[in-house]
């Protein structure tokens, strides 16, 4: 059995006062891509949230990348977050800067310094994407698809063992929805990263057969495509 990247055993999930998600269990190997579906308000990304350590565990256990999420200190959380490439709807990009500049934004935040390595990785990124050629443009000359693409190349740039991606087609159309989701699972195979792609889109699910979590009702659950 391949080594998990991410295991939650008996996890609950609160936002304030209120539990979100109880008693969950989640795996996921090294390399695996999945689905993490549920209605708007069930509670993805709460769950996502504990994943990156933006929200404590409220009982239970969790390892995310070998860091373990009960007892996580904030000078470590960086650290785990460099291991993490996370891509959310609104794309989050810097929309004074332009795209090689929001790169090279997140690749100094993440300790690398000016030089000849951190242009080659922003051309890399790029490329991989297919927005070589609009290296110099501003955000906001950009499509949705264009911009999440942007926002996804920004996420590879540490070569992240986990792709985070929180209702990232959320402003797209239906077919700019299934060239990013399709990207973004060829370049996480290539990358070797594995993909927690959470979304309440059910028609996304039939563009590729993959493990399928539903959250529902308060519980995770592990469902068949
Ligand atoms: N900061 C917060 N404080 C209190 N409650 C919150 C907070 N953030 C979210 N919630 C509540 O937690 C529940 C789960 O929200 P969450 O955003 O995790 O769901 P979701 O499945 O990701 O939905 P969506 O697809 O709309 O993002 C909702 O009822 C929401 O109102």
């Amino acid at each position: 059995m391949a080594t998990a990247i991410v295991e939650l055993r008996g996890a609950n999930i609160r936002q304030g006062e209120r539990n979100i998600l109880e008693k969950v269990d989640l795996t996921i190997a090294e390399g695996e891509f999945v689905y993490l579906v549920g209605k708007t308000g069930a509670g993805k990304s709460s769950l996502l949230k504990t994943l990156y350590a933006a929200l404590p565990l409220a009982a239970g256990s969790g390892t995310v990348s070998g860091f373990h999420l009960h007892k996580i200190g904030r000078r470590k959380i960086p650290q785990l977050r460099r291991q993490l490439g996370i891509v959310f709807q609104d794309f989050n990009l810097l929309m004074d800067r332009s795209v090689e500049d929001n790169l090279r934004f997140a690749l100094r935040a993440t300790g690398w310094k000016k030089g000849a390595d951190t242009e080659k990785r922003i051309d890399e990124v790029l490329t991989a994407v297919g927005l070589a050629d609009r290296r110099r443009s501003m955000p906001h000359t950009l499509s949705g698809g264009e911009r999440q693409r942007v926002a996804f190349a920004r996420a590879l740039l540490n070569k992240p063992a986990l792709l985070i991606a929180d209702e990232v087609t959320g402003n797209l159309d239906p077919e700019t929805s299934r060239e990013i989701l399709t990207l973004m699972r060829q370049l996480a195979t290539e990358n070797g990263s594995a993909v927690l792609f959470a979304t309440h889109d059910y028609r996304l699910l039939d563009t590729f057969q993959a493990r399928v979590v539903r959250c529902e009702a308060g519980r995770v659950f592990n469902a068949e495509n």
